[in-house]
């Protein structure tokens, strides 16, 4: 592992009050370091009392669950999820009527802190060369602000799965990811606890970002800790929009819209969110084993019983016709979202396309490879070889070049 990917940790004096110059520095101390800690802020980089604020927008997917007074559920996840994206696009279009809103910007890009800043996004661009090489090729086509902006939303969302999937997974509390919210807010707010932090600081004043989404995947790792099976697929598309389908909400802004789309702002969303509905149940259907080693079982429980299947037969990890069968109803059910999210590509801005369909296609690759392996998703891990990822890239290009549609055919 780089050093530039390794998180430290002072042992002693990490608060919430530290400005963002003093993170810098203590940034630069520690990325010069050659401990080696990981990408991941512990328990202790965490707390501290950032000062909570709803930044004005009080929807979330979770208070709409709670809201319904007997205490069920009145719509899907869905149809909930379906509120975010709406807030999103409403967010984008405000942005295109009146650009004057946004110009209230943190305290950060003033002279002699732009060097920090870019170095900041800098460290962004090597952690997000370190995780994800493909993904970040691709990127390189992008205006440099939108790429710059892709890696500092990319480092966030990984430093936030890694609280959960990361080496100090097991000391991460409720009230350690309400201190990571806390801290997001304070980020939306211009007060960024560390220098990746301003990084992200000085993306969401610049591109109209709305913080729902990052709540959102927060939510999502905070279902994680106290959930481990899912009744149904209306359950698992919740958890699955909170910890991916909220990434696709994030990058839309950045990626831009073309100018010359005829598509609306919601549909190009829809397709955005579901990209990471897509990408998600194919990386849970790829890692069935691992995760059931963990003791989780990502997928819904009613369709597993209906396949004359149950836990047992998982952590048996036997390959039978009924899982056979069952695994090619949940093969067929991702690939129709990605069937979905390749509607709306093609409506993105031209410099942002290859990065979407180079992931897009590469990760509907896994399905294939899930095929290949004869479903056996318990002792073999299904991926993309390189030759074929080769063969994926200039198809991934050239579907890149196709312009938006020229009518109005998303309208949802
Ligand atoms: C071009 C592009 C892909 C941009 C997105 C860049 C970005 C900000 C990525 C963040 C990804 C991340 C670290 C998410 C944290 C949660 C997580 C790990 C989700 C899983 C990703 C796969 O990672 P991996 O295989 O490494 O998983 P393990 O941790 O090893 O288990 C996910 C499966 C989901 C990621 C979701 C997306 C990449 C959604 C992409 C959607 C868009 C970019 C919208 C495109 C727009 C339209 C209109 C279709
Ligand atoms: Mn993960």
């Amino acid at each position: 592992m780089s050093v530039a990917l390794l998180w430290v940790v002072s042992p002693c004096d990490v608060s919430n009050g530290t400005s963002f110059m003093e993170s810098v520095r203590e940034g630069n101390r520690f990325f010069d370091s050659s401990r080696h800690r990981n990408l991941v802020p512990n328990e202790r980089i965490n707390r501290g009392g950032g000062k909570q604020t709803n930044n004005g927008r009080k929807f979330s997917v979770r208070s709409a669950i709670l809201a319904t007074p007997s205490g069920e559920r009145t719509m899907t996840s869905e149809q909930m999820v379906y509120d975010v994206v709406l807030r999103q696009a409403a967010l984008v279009k405000r942005q295109l009527r009146s650009t004057n809103e946004f110009e209230v910007k943190p305290d950060i890009p003033i002279p002699g802190n732009l060097g920090l800043l870019s170095e900041a996004y800098d460290r962004c661009g090597e952690v997000c060369a370190e995780y994800a090489k493909t993904f970040n090729l691709g990127t390189m086509l992008m205006t440099p602000e939108r790429r710059r902006a892709i890696w500092a939303i990319y480092v966030w969302c990984r430093r936030t799965d890694e609280l959960v999937d990361g080496p100090n997974a097991s000391y991460i509390t409720p009230a350690a990811l309400d201190r990571w919210e806390n801290r997001l807010e304070d980020v939306f707010n211009g007060r960024p606890f560390d220098m990746l932090d301003g990084a992200l600081s000085d993306t969401v004043s610049n591109f109209p970002v709305d913080i729902q989404p990052f709540r959102d995947m927060i939510e999502g790792m905070r279902m994680d800790l106290r959930k481990s099976r899912y009744k149904n697929f209306d359950e698992l598309y919740l958890y699955c929009y909170y910890v991916a389908g909220t990434v696709g909400l994030m990058s839309v802004p950045i990626m831009g819209i073309a100018p010359e789309s005829k598509a609306t702002t919601e549909s190009v969303y829809n397709a955005a969110l579901a990209l990471g509905i897509a990408n998600q149940v194919t990386n849970i259907l790829r890692d069935v084993g691992e995760d059931a080693r963990r003791g989780r079982v990502y997928l819904p429980q009613d369709e597993l019983a209906q396949a004359g299947l149950s836990d047992e037969d998982i952590f048996a990890g036997r390959v039978t016709d009924k899982w056979r069968i069952f695994m090619k109803k949940q093969i067929h059910r991702a690939r129709k979202f990605f069937d979905e999210a390749e509607k709306g590509v093609t409506e993105l801005s031209s410099a942002s396309r290859f990065p979407v369909w180079a992931s897009l296609v590469l990760y509907r690759k896994i399905l294939d490879e899930i095929e290949a392996n004869d479903y056996n998703n318990f002792t073999k891990r299904a991926y993309v070889s390189k030759s074929k990822k080769l063969i994926a890239l200039p198809i991934a290009y050239a579907k890149s070049l196709v312009p938006p549609t020229k009518t109005v055919s998303l309208q949802r």
